[in-house]
């Protein structure tokens, strides 16, 4: 596990834009030098607010958009357009205004599509496309993503593994089915912690006084069970990205006095 970075930004719009220019400038490099990229997306308030804030940076024109691979880090498991569901936000935000090729966007499967309402088929359908995407140089069934988002929620959730839950204790699947989570809707599906870890960089949006807490706990030394933001970290970089609203209660040692 590296250490994890923080970024605090003055306030949420400030923490969308600084993390949308990052994520453009990361793309960019990415595929400059292997031609392609591979992000994946969250959902949640700060997650669609960075896609937001992509959509309206005159630099968005800098990605090739056609060469990019877009993943999710969970879905709520709803009907195909449905409005809660990650993947319908997401479009709404950046998506349906970039032109991106529709094979690389992985969606993950809604309720009524082929799996029905079977959620551990839509879950296993999800891994098997993961590890069809993973090369040899990968070293196991998920592709190294350049950049892996999560909105992390105020009970340290991240994707859609909630403290003790099954789903935070999975070991051996990449992606599996979620029941009873307690932020509706009840059954989702989920990237799990080794999954997660393939990435290269993990970056954690945290903005909101209602984060601040769960940013404190994470930060702090939790267990990945009790709190599952503790146990997100990529394999290069693990970067915490908040406002100074999210960060007002971690201890000032971890990260330098914002200017005056
Ligand atoms: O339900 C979800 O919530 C989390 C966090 O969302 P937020 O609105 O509290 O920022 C999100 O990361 C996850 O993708 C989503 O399904």
């Amino acid at each position: 596990m590296n250490t994890p970075q923080l970024v605090v930004h003055h306030d949420k719009e400030l923490m969308a834009q600084a993390a949308a220019a990052r994520l453009i400038t990361k793309i960019v490099d990415a595929q400059a030098s292997r031609g392609t990229a591979s992000v994946v997306l969250t959902g949640g308030r700060n997650g669609n607010g960075l896609l937001a804030a992509l959509a309206a940076a005159p630099a968005r024109d800098a990605v090739d958009w056609g060469r990019l691979d877009l993943w999710w880090g969970d879905e709520r498991f709803l009907p195909e357009g449905d409005p809660e569901r990650n993947v319908t936000q997401a479009r709404e935000a950046l998506l349906d205004s970039v032109p991106l090729d529709p094979e690389r966007v992985h969606a993950m499967p809604a309720s009524d599509g082929p799996y029905g309402t079977d959620v551990e088929a839509a879950a296993e359908a999800y891994a098997a496309e993961l590890a069809k995407a993973a090369g040899p140089e990968n070293h196991g069934p998920v592709p190294a993503f350049d950049v892996l988002m999560l909105g992390v929620g105020p009970d340290t959730h991240v994707a859609s593994l909630f403290p003790e839950l099954p789903a935070v204790r999975e070991t051996e699947r990449t992606v599996v089915g979620v029941h009873g989570a307690p932020k509706p809707p009840p059954t989702r599906i989920t990237l799990t912690l080794p999954a997660i870890r393939a990435a290269r960089e993990v970056w954690l949006l945290a903005a909101g006084e209602d984060k601040a807490e769960a940013a404190a706990i994470a930060l702090s030394g939790a267990g990945e069970i009790q709190a599952p933001a503790a146990g997100a970290y990529g394999t290069r970089r693990t970067l915490w990205l908040l406002d100074s609203a999210a960060a007002s209660q971690l201890p000032r040692s971890l990260y330098p006095p914002a200017s005056p």
